[in-house]
């Protein structure tokens, strides 16, 4: 036998076996901290070290780009250059490049357009005003049409379409399912808007994930080219895994069947999203004769981190009983503030003030970085008093998802410029920009364009080129249509110039940047950036500086991909800089572009929810708003708090998710956020908080009771002032700030 590979000790026995098993279908089913990824990472070594696999034939997904690009870090950090050559992606970035190589087998354009949340609720509040009918019941005045656009995605995370919806839908009816009367007008919606997508060339979310399955399942040749291209291929968090992601994976995988999938069904936390945690928990039925593996030992956590989140998921009934232990020290308490209201200031503005003082006593005691510490919340709103409290600490900071730059409206404008110029007949973008800046074409004009466009069964793009034969337009309105047409028909032909000269090798570096600028230009966007914000000179330089920074973008974009160019005979796989491919991935992430930047400085606290930290690890951890109605979230929202909140989460979870116990999900989340913890984890949450005038009193969340109180080192009151730590720390604390002070009263002479 051959002897096993020396890095492969780094490995527990379970987790070797895991990475040895090469071939076939293989689940590790662990307990969070258990060291799944890291067994993945050595496993893709040991495939490209010593099995002598090429590593353009792995293939890994992961949930979250952050999750990608650490793990890309991870395998690139072992195994060198060659590393570059394993595909690393989500779900959803693979599923835009099946498209983008295949997808004109179902009629996508080279080009499509990728519609964010906006567009979507845009394409469908044309619909909902233009064909169809909405019944008393739903209301026209309270009607919500992201509810439609989440039970419309719902359906297509379980690959059910329209005609299945439909009759899904008429079921429904017949056995008298109230929240079906959503899902009617739904259900009547989901052909139409798909057929606008269609007609625009575009795509939402969820047809990254579903289109590919039916290039798949439809089109042999191009399954057993992918079959050929990738043989190894590995998920993480399987446990999140939807319908559409399951069947994805399953095809991809293939007759060979060498798909590695780890996961943890305590850690699913998706359900709202379409998540089915039965795809982990039957794998085995899924795929007879799999190898299971199980570990059992935590490796990041001390034992009162790991005791209290086992305290906490033991309250799951319906659960695959794990047990998890750890060798690591016992560690100090789990501290717990309850936080009260003092003079002018809030309760929840003193939980972030007493975290920024936290961070800055214990970085220097505990010789830790900032970015070793994590701020974990449950909605994204829960960030801003955290962020003020830092800012006025002097602690830098970043903020994982939250509004992305994309949302942002001077952006999105810009944006859908770049849209119509790459693919004019993306309808969405069009309309938006029409008369933006404005340009004396109004509302009346656009819907008499529309509808020649419909009668004329043409683009809406193609329409304006020949407003002068359309009726009804009056001469100084064509004459501001056609000079947008002429100008918007230049820039694509400077457009196209530029791309092919990049395409052909006659430029490159900083090419694109420049037509983006004179695009800016040329529209005046920044004028209109301005006029917008006219009331506060402040906001009106920020938004500008925004735009900037975007279009600024499309450079770093630009000399990144021209620094990933592979050798020669390695290049079938790599483009040079394209437009598309840039909307492409503003479109899928968010931060892509930021976290760019904070590459070059990492120490950098990190703030965001606790679905995001999935996966990541700190060695300090705060969980903030540990309050009844906050964790677990309240499930009697009315429709506008809760699409405030966070609109997505709360609505498919409560509307959509009849079959899983919400209560139990959100004890998961809780037990996500505690195991990102390796030494240290603070929790905290208000005694009151204010809304308006009102201040309102507030109860811990039922969670709390769950951790045993020997754990816990609690806290109650105003809290700034006291000090956390203990007699000794703080000795040590004096000692070591004198200790620096005088060093720097040395140091500066
Ligand atoms: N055998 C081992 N020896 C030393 N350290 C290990 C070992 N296995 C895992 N670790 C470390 O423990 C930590 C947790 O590992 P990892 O992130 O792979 O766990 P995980 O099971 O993927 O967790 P999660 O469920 O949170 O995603 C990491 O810092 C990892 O390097
Ligand atoms: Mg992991």
């Amino acid at each position: 036998m051959q002897a096993i590979p020396q890095y492969l000790l780094e490995l527990n026995p379970e987790q070797r076996e895991a990475a040895l098993a090469t071939e076939g279908p293989v689940l590790v089913l662990a307990g969070a901290g258990s060291g799944k990824t890291r067994t993945l990472v050595y496993r893709i070594r040991y495939l490209i070290e010593d099995k002598g696999i090429n590593p353009r034939a792995i293939l890994a997904v992961t949930f979250t780009n952050k999750a990608a690009a650490e793990m890309r870090e991870r395998v690139a950090k072992m195994v060198g250059r060659t590393a570059k050559g394993v595909t690393l992606s989500t779900f959803h970035s693979l599923g835009a490049r099946l498209l983008r190589d295949y997808g004109d087998r179902l009629g996508m354009p080279k080009d499509f357009t990728i519609y964010p949340t906006s567009d979507q609720v845009q394409a469908i509040k044309r619909i909902v005003a233009e064909e169809v009918h909405i019944s008393a019941t739903v209301g026209e005045d309270t009607f919500d049409f992201k509810k439609v656009l989440f039970t419309i995605g719902d359906w297509k995370n379980r690959l059910i379409t329209p005609e299945q919806a439909a009759v899904e839908v008429a079921e429904g009816q017949i056995r008298g399912d109230r929240r079906d009367d959503y899902a009617v007008l739904a259900a009547d919606v989901y052909p139409r808007y798909e057929q606008t997508l269609r007609a625009a060339g575009a795509c939402d979310f969820d047809d990254l994930l579903v289109l590919p399955v039916k290039l798949l399942r439809e089109h042999m040749d191009v399954r057993e080219k992918l079959w050929k291209r990738w043989r190894y291929l590995m998920v993480d968090e399987y446990q999140d895994t939807n319908g559409a992601q399951f069947e994805m994976a399953r095809l991809m995988a293939g007759p060979l069947k060498n798909l590695c999938v780890v996961g943890d069904d305590d850690q699913s936390i998706y359900a709202w999203r379409g998540a089915d945690v039965t795809n982990i928990l039957d794998f085995e039925r899924h795929y007879p004769g799999a190898r299971v593996v199980i570990l059992e030992e935590n490796y990041r956590s001390t034992q009162r981190i790991l005791e209290a989140a086992n305290g906490v998921i033991a309250n799951n009934t319906t659960r695959k009983a794990k047990t998890l232990r750890t060798g690591n020290a016992i560690g100090p308490k789990i501290d717990y503030w309850l936080m009260e209201e003092h003079g002018v200031k809030s309760a929840e503005e003193l939980e972030a003030e007493m975290i920024a003082r936290e961070i800055g006593i214990r970085a220097p005691l505990e010789k830790l970085t900032r970015g070793d510490f994590a701020v974990l919340y449950r909605t994204n709103l829960q960030a801003k008093p955290i962020e003020e409290a830092l800012r006025a600490a002097n602690i830098p900071y970043r903020v994982i998802g939250g509004q992305s730059f994309f949302d942002r409206k001077e952006v999105a404008d810009l944006v859908a410029y770049l849209r119509v110029i790459v693919n004019p007949r993306d309808e969405v973008s069009l309309r938006r920009i029409i008369n933006y800046p404005t340009r004396g074409i109004g509302r009346t004009t656009l819907l008499k364009l529309i509808d020649a466009a419909r009668a004329a069964q043409q683009p809406l793009y193609e329409t304006l080129k020949r407003v002068d034969t359309i009726e009804g337009v009056t001469r100084g309105t064509g004459e501001a249509v056609r000079s947008f047409v002429e100008m918007m028909e230049e820039m694509r032909l400077e457009f196209h110039a530029t791309q092919a000269a990049i395409e052909h090798g006659i430029t490159t570096q900083r090419t694109l940047v420049g037509f983006v600028r004179e695009l800016v230009k040329r529209v005046r966007l920044e004028d209109a950036v301005r006029a917008d914000n006219a009331k506060s000179e402040k906001a009106a330089a920020v938004r500008v500086e925004i735009l900037r920074e975007f279009v600024e973008g499309v450079g770093r974009f630009e000399e990144r991909t021209w620094a990933e160019r592979p050798p020669l005979d390695e290049e079938d796989d790599w483009n040079p800089p394209a437009l598309r491919t840039f909307l492409e991935r503003v479109s899928l992430t968010d931060d892509d572009d930021r976290k760019e930047k904070e590459e070059e400085n990492p120490d950098l606290v990190t703030l965001m929810t606790m679905h995001s930290a999935k996966g990541l690890e700190f060695p300090h951890v705060f969980i903030v708003g540990l309050e009844e109605e906050i964790l677990p979230h309240s499930r009697s929202m009315s429709a506008s708090a809760a699409a405030e909140a966070d609109a997505e989460e709360s609505w498919q979870k409560f509307e959509l998710n009849g079959g899983t116990d919400p209560i139990a999900e959100e004890r998961r989340l809780f037990y996500v956020g505690i195991t990102r913890a390796r030494h240290r984890l603070t929790l905290s949450g208000c005694a009151t908080r204010r809304s308006r005038e009102n201040v309102k009193p507030r109860k811990p969340s039922r969670f709390l009771s769950e951790i045993s109180p020997d754990l816990l080192d609690q806290r109650a009151g105003a809290l700034t002032r006291q000090s956390s730590l203990s007699p000794e720390e703080s000795q040590n604390f004096r000692k070591n700030l004198f200790a620096d002070l005088r060093k720097q009263l040395q140091g500066g002479g």
